[in-house]
């Protein structure tokens, strides 16, 4: 499977991607400021996005594959009465590969994770999470009796309704999804055989695009905005779709998780479970007060001048979060503590390409550098050794000082921010030479508690629902990645407000240059794993489990899709956010100008 892999991938790396993109972009344009849908957004398109082959095979086994009804929740699932609109998620086809085969299946994934990684690169996004991924074929049987002029007005009526009552019900439902970009690739191309229609409107007044195998469309999504039809008239046409969610605070939210679709074709068993989470907040709160989380399992380590004990809180298929007693000794710790003390200063957070004062953690911290003590530099030796990770691309230490006087805290959150608005940042990071190091993306945290704390100051794990109680010397260690290199949306962690005393941390990020053997080695597993029981000179990490059989499917309407949103109907919820989220500053979703294809006639259907 791993051979299939490389010479896919190698495959798809050898196509031109997005060589026509340029000769498609028109220039910026803007609407006019009266429409009262005023709509900025950019849209762009890749051609030969994948290989003939590959978009041959997923549409001959596509119809047969797409379930009806499979879909995300969130979204309008209805294109009209006369549309029919079926689907299929990676981690379903993963699961019963009797209704998208291993091989279908394989190449299904590889296809939305290219799409991904162009959406990536091409609108820059740091922090995106697959919102959704499709297999979806939609087919009108006999050919539309309206107008296509007729269908598109009604399909804009109902998608302002929606908006309309989706912007109440959303805001009262801070949670909703919404994907801030998406994209459609064309498995085939209209033709007498096939499909009649298909445009991809972006906005009535201003152009359209039609479908043609191997094309993709990747867009910038208004959060409020004119709805985005893809309307068929007649026949029946398959797409693989993406919606990204590129927002830190909503960053996780993998509904389909292309690591968990791999697991699952490997014959692994992850362990699903809903993922509402709504509810990080109160269990934050909850798991502040409640006592230290005992472990699972215990193993002593040695080697390379070690022995210590590591505590395993939390193992696969969930994060391996692990606790280790004693990593540094308390007069360590105080050395620490004096040494940073004259260094400290307001915490500042990475907010969105910004770095900000931060009301969500309220904080002092320093930076040291190896040079700065032997000590550092020995820990340094003692993190790599114990870990097996190599440092060559972690960050300097991060001391973090959080006092009661202030409620010092730090809200929920994950490490796993890409560094390089950092680097050019923070002097600590450049190399010699003044340039920025390339570190690639926080891979683990290994996070060393300085200072017992008299009162509060746990380090909580909210979705995990760890806690885990400050004491001198005592560190933890976790990844912030999973294979293929996603960010983990399980390892959401904060620091509880400091009620009495002091509270004093050291951390070392750890990033994924150097360590990228690390993901390579896990590929195909839910997430990486140490094995503990090995001598520490001996890097190991657990390999994947030989494929022996292939799970059974999983309980209907259990996939990945969210608990539904009570007091919203799934179309309310569609597309709709609070318009002050849009103008906030700095929101992610920051619009740009306008590329529009040419104008061409108007087919309806409403698309999600
Ligand atoms: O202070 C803690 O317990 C956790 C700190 C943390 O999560 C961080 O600095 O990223
Ligand atoms: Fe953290």
């Amino acid at each position: 499977m791993a051979d299939d892999t490389g010479r896919l991938r190698r495959e798809m790396d050898m196509l031109k991607l997005g060589a026509v993109l340029a000769a498609l972009r028109l220039a910026n344009s803007r609407l006019d400021p009266s429409t009262a849908s005023s709509f900025e957004a950019r849209h762009v398109v890749f051609e030969d996005v994948a290989p003939r082959e590959v978009l041959a095979e997923l549409l001959s086994k596509a119809p047969q594959a797409v379930l009806p009804g499979v879909f995300d929740p969130i979204f309008t699932r209805n294109s009209g009465s006369e549309e029919v609109f079926a689907a299929l998620d990676p981690r379903t086809a993963a699961a019963s590969p009797a209704t998208l085969d291993a091989s279908g299946t394989r190449q299904f994934i590889e296809v939305v994770r290219r799409m991904k990684q162009l959406v990536d690169e091409e609108f820059q996004l740091h922090f995106s999470s697959l919102h959704f991924a499709q297999l979806a074929c939609r087919s009108v049987e006999p050919p539309r009796a309206d107008s296509a002029e007729k269908v598109l007005n009604r399909t804009r009526r109902r998608t302002e309704q929606s908006q309309e009552d989706g912007a109440s019900c959303a805001l009262s439902k801070e949670e909703v999804d919404f994907s801030t970009h998406l994209a459609y690739l064309d498995l085939h191309s209209p033709g007498a055989t096939t499909y009649r229609g298909g445009d991809l409107i972006l906005d009535d007044r201003n152009g359209s695009l039609s479908p043609a195998a191997g094309r993709m469309v990747a867009l910038e999504l208004p959060v409020l905005g004119p709805g985005r039809f893809h309307g068929l008239e007649a026949g029946l046409r398959c797409h693989v779709g993406i919606g990204l969610i590129d927002h830190k605070d909503i960053m996780g939210k993998q509904i389909h998780s292309l690591a968990e679709a791999e697991a699952l074709l490997a014959g692994f068993q992850p362990q699903f479970r809903p993922q509402d989470w709504r509810w990080d907040d109160e269990n934050f709160e909850r798991l502040c007060e409640v006592e230290a989380s005992e472990a699972k399992e215990e193993i002593q380590v040695e080697g390379a001048g070690l022995n210590l004990k590591v505590e395993i809180l939390s193992d696969l298929p969930d994060p391996q979060v692990i606790r280790v007693r004693g990593f540094l000794a308390a007069s360590e710790a105080a050395e620490l503590v004096k040494l940073s003390e004259p260094l400290l200063e307001e915490a500042v957070v990475l907010d969105q390409r910004d770095l900000v004062l931060a009301s969500y953690r309220a904080s002092r911290t320093a930076w040291l550098d190896d040079k700065d003590s032997d000590l550092l530099a020995e820990i340094s030796r003692r993190i790599e050794a114990f870990t097996g990770l190599s440092l060559q691309s972690a960050e300097d230490f991060q001391v973090a000082y959080y006092h009661s006087k202030e409620a010092g805290h730090y809200a929920p959150h994950f490490d796993w921010g890409i560094e390089t608005q950092l680097a050019e940042d923070f002097g600590s990071f450049r190399d010699g030479q003044g340039a920025a190091k390339s570190r690639g993306p926080r891979l683990a945290t290994f996070l060393i508690y300085l200072s017992d704390v008299p009162g509060g100051g746990a380090t909580t794990f909210v979705r995990e629902n760890l806690t885990f109680r400050p004491e001198a010397g005592t560190a933890l260690f976790w990844f912030n990645l999973k294979p293929p290199g996603d960010g983990d949306e399980l390892v959401k962690h904060g620091a509880c407000a400091v009620k009495n005393g002091e509270k004093f941390i050291m951390t070392k990020w750890i990033n994924v240059v150097g360590n990228q053997a690390v993901l390579q080695e896990s590929y195909g597993l839910p997430r990486i794993a140490r094995h503990w029981r090995q001598a520490l000179e001996v890097p190991s990490w657990r390999r994947l489990p030989a494929r022996e059989s292939v799970r059974p499917a999983r309980e209907k309407g259990r996939i990945g899709l969210p608990e539904a949103f009570p007091d919203c109907t799934a179309v309310k919820c569609c597309c709709a956010l609070s318009p002050s989220r849009l103008e906030a500053p700095g929101a992610a979703w920051a619009i740009r100008g306008v590329q529009f294809g040419h104008l061409h006639s108007a087919t309806g259907g409403h698309g999600g």
